[in-house]
This record gives C-alpha cells, structure tokens and sequence, in this order.
C-alpha cells in the first residue's frame, strides 16, 4: 500500500485553529502537538483494504470507503442551496474503493471507478468523523450543585430587554444551555405575558393539560400536582414517548405559606453514578423502563405510556442527553428477569441517593413577574407542600425549537 505523506505549510494560523477548536479537549501530549502543528501541519493518509485512514490535525480517523461515496459535496451529488443530498445512496457499491487519490494544503481529491470526482476539505473531514466526534461534547454544559449554581450568580433576563434585544435573547438562552434553567423577572403576572415570553424562544407544545395551563390545588386533574401536597423531584410527562422538552413555571399568586420550587441537575447526578458506578450507570442507560398516566375523570380519559431507560445517552460518546425521572409515574417493571432487576433497583438507588444529597439541591420561590425556564430532559423540579390559595401558569414548549432559536443566535445547541 502506497504511503503518501505530504508535509505542508499551513496557509492560515487561524484556520487550523477552527479546526481543532472543534475537536473539544484533548490529552496534554496531543495538545503539544496540535500546538506544533500551528507553524507547519502534516497530513497524510494511506489507503487501507477496508478504509482511509487519514492523519491531519493531530488526529489519526479512519473513513469508509461507502461512506467518502455518500458524503460527495459536488453539484450533482449535493444540492448546497438547499442542504439536502441528491445521490441515491442505494446506487453505491458497497466493495467501492476510489481508483485514484490525492491531497493539496487543504483538500483530498478521491477519483471513483466511474470518474466521478470528490473534493474533501480537510477541516471538514477532521470536524466530521467519527474519532473527531467522539472526542467532543454535543452539548457543552456546566454540571452544578446548589453552591455551584449560586455562586455562578447567573442573571435573570429582564423582560423589556428579553422581548426586544436578541442579545438578551441570546445570553438567557446561552445560560440555559449550559445550566439548564433560566429565569425572566419583571414579567407582568398574566398567563398572557407569561405565552409571550414562551413565544420569543420557541413553539408551545400542546398536551392533554392543555396550551397554556393555569392551576391551583383544586384537583381538577388526577394528578398530585393538583394538590397542595410536596412533590418529590422528578421530570414530567415521562409517560410521553418523547417528553416535553422544555417547562415553564410561572406563579401569578401565592397567599400562604410553602410551596418552594425545587430543582436538581440529574446530569450531575447522572455524572456521579458514571464516575463512581460505571455498571450502575450502564444499567440506568440500558434497561427501558414504562412510565404510565392512566387518568380517569369523567371529564378527562387519558392513557400515556412511555418506554425508555432512565438516562439516555449518545451511543458513540455516553453523553447523557435526556433524564427520564418520575417515581410517581414510573409503571409495572416487565421488560428485566428478576436477577437483573435487583442490579437495576440498587444503581436507581445510587442514582436518587444523588438527586437527594441536600447539595445538590436548589430551592426557589418563584414570585409574580419571575419566570422559571426548565430543561425538562436534565433538571428535575419538584415542590414544598403549603397553605393558601396558589395559581402556576405555564406551559411545555418544543424541544427542537429551542435549540432551533438558540442555533440562530450564533449558539452551539
Ligand atoms: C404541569 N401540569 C400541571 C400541567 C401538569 C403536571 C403533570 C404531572 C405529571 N405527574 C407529570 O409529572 O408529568
Ligand atoms: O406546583 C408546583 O410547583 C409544580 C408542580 C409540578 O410538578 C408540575 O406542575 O409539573
Ligand atoms: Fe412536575
């Protein structure tokens, strides 16, 4: 096998930069290298039986031969006006192998057996494959306890600023990315006010509760929410095959005493069942587990079922992407034989033992004019039972359009 090696003079310091930036953190010795590789960069590749195996930036990644086919960017493969592809990824050879090949300063070339030609950017191959991937976080995060999140001294977004600067826009969206709650003061206490603030960020997410919903302990529902009693930490609608994404609180009035908010970061919890507990953590990610609502009013009939693992992850990285979490909703355990389900009862231990360390968790009361934002994928919330007359509006928003929003600003969502 031919080995190519071309060494060349990196055209621009900051374009490599980019680059690398985009492969996350990375071990002393290869930063060393990565920082060597700033004044001159080496690129070479060889072309293995089963793939290209392509070292640049540091990084040594292997590509697929049916793979480099489909991700052909040229015109009649890849329509960039619409960012969609036109090749029929059917029509490939799955035994193709590019009959000729070469590398300029920034870019690959593979010829295929029919003479099509393909041009690879090399920043691109590097940002986009697998061992690149692996290396870097989808969603960059701070993991916090109750100390860390205080003394974070994270601002609220003030409600004029929210509705008419994007910057303001951006920053609130920007914390809530990273901690996975957010707050608006100065809001006024309208369920009105309240659905406009949810515009600016994303789409409401209509349920059974309803577009926006506004409630007190009058138990118009069946369900534990509609009551005055303390609500143990958890996520809602896990009963939902994708739960809602985002929650929003607002409590338009409170004449009586309780009734404090509390919420827990379950990807820090998550993250301390990983780093003590790999096993446990393994079966909290793996073991699908139903959640059920089975509601049975007579003006309301409704049967949700979900079915997923407590903590879902990225197969490639274990990043932990949504925390299903509600022991009130959590339904008949059919899907594990009996020796597994005792494994899987003691890491849902560790793992509350976590969501239940008095660090961890942050209390609030929420107060008219103070909008709460909550990742309902990350942060679980919870409630102190009180006395009086207490009315919370809200509502769930689309997950995908958050992130849509935040994409928009300019935001790594
Ligand atoms: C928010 N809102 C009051 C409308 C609904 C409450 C839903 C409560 C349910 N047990 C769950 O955790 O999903
Ligand atoms: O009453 C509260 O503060 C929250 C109740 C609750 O968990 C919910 O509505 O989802
Ligand atoms: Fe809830």
């Amino acid at each position: 096998m031919a080995l190519i090696r071309l060494l060349t003079r990196l055209s621009g310091y900051v374009h490599l930069k980019q680059g690398l930036e985009c492969l996350g953190a990375s071990s002393p010795s290869k930063r060393l290298q990565q920082h060597t590789a700033a004044h001159s960069s080496s690129c070479s590749y060889q072309l293995q039986p089963d793939c290209l195996e392509l070292s640049y930036g540091g990084l040594v990644m292997h590509f697929d031969y049916v793979w480099l086919r489909d991700h052909c960017r040229s015109a009649s493969c890849y329509n960039s006006k619409t960012n969609q592809r036109n090749l029929d990824t059917a029509s490939i050879d799955l035994n193709i192998r590019p009959s000729k090949s070469r590398v300029d300063e920034n870019n690959l070339f593979l010829t295929w057996p029919d003479g099509h030609i393909t041009r690879y950017n090399l920043t691109w191959l590097a940002q986009n494959s697998y061992e690149g991937q692996k290396r870097s976080a989808v969603q960059p995060r701070i993991l916090w306890s109750a100390d860390i999140y205080s003394s974070a001294e994270v601002p609220s977004a003030s409600w004029d600023k929210f509705m008419s600067c994007d910057e303001e826009l951006k920053n609130f969206l920007n914390n809530f990315l990273l901690y996975g709650i957010a707050f608006v003061e100065g809001v006024p206490p309208t369920l009105e006010a309240t659905e406009t603030a949810t515009q600016r960020v994303s789409l409401i997410r209509e349920t059974m509760y309803g577009r926006m919903w506004n409630f007190t302990s009058d138990f118009s529902r069946g369900d534990t929410a509609y009551t005055k009693l303390a609500l143990d930490r958890h996520t809602d609608t896990s009963y939902f095959q994708e739960p809602c994404g985002i929650q929003v609180f607002h409590c338009l009035r409170h004449e009586g005493t309780g009734g404090r908010t509390l919420l827990v970061d379950g990807f820090h919890a998550a993250d301390a069942v990983l780093q003590r507990t790999p096993e446990n953590f393994e079966l909290l990610s793996h073991v699908p587990i139903k959640h059920e609502y089975v509601e049975n009013l007579s003006e309301h009939r409704n049967h949700m079922i979900g079915i997923g693992p407590v903590l879902n992850v990225y197969p490639w990285n274990n990043e932990v992407y949504m925390i299903r979490y509600n022991n009130y909703d959590r339904s008949v355990i059919n899907t594990v034989p009996h020796d597994e389900v005792r494994r899987w009862y003691a890491a849902h231990r560790q793992l509350t033992a976590e969501l239940r360390r008095p660090d961890n968790e942050l209390w609030v009361k929420l107060k008219p004019g103070k909008v709460l934002f909550i990742d309902n994928w990350r942060v679980l919330h919870g409630r102190e039972s009180f006395t009086g007359l207490r009315q919370l509006c809200g509502c769930y928003l689309t997950r995908d359009d958050v992130l849509n929003t935040a994409r928009s600003l300019g935001l790594q969502a």
